[in-house]
């Protein structure tokens, strides 16, 4: 599966937390994630992760691009609700995209247990087969 990581600065810390307490079913996937968070789930678990723009920069949209192409496969998205957001319209799209096409997008750390633990029974592997059709 590609699995993205996201996360705003104030949620950063959180999705390095669960990047670490996941992180033996993380390493079965390809990752993704915008610049920053990316460097910082590197750093603290070791894994390799593809970074993109940071978010302000475009890399919610290149996250965005990969769904459209559907090559991403499921989000982690931890966002701050209570903080303006420069790049709000970036941020509205990438969720809207989610929608669109109907890929798991997980924004706060209650829905993400659940997703993590779908991914780790193999829940998504319908995705493999979608790809395969294609
Ligand atoms: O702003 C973001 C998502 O909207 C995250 O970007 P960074 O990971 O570069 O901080």
């Amino acid at each position: 599966m590609n699995i993205a990581l996201v996360a705003h600065d104030k949620k950063k810390d959180d999705l390095v937390r669960f990047a670490v307490a996941y992180k033996p079913i993380f390493e079965e996937h390809n990752l993704y994630a915008t610049g920053t968070t990316g460097l910082r789930i590197m750093e603290a678990t070791g894994l390799n992760v593809h970074r993109f723009q940071s978010g302000p920069l475009g890399g919610d949209q290149e996250i965005g691009a990969m769904i459209a192409k559907n090559t991403m496969d499921a989000i982690f998205f931890f966002r701050d609700p209570l903080t303006a957001q420069p790049h709000e319209p970036d941020v509205t799209a990438l969720v809207r995209l989610c929608d669109v096409y109907a890929i798991p997008l997980a924004t706060n750390m209650g829905t993400a247990e659940l997703l993590i633990r779908g991914i780790e029974r193999g829940d998504l592997d319908w995705r493999k087969i979608v790809k395969k059709g294609e």
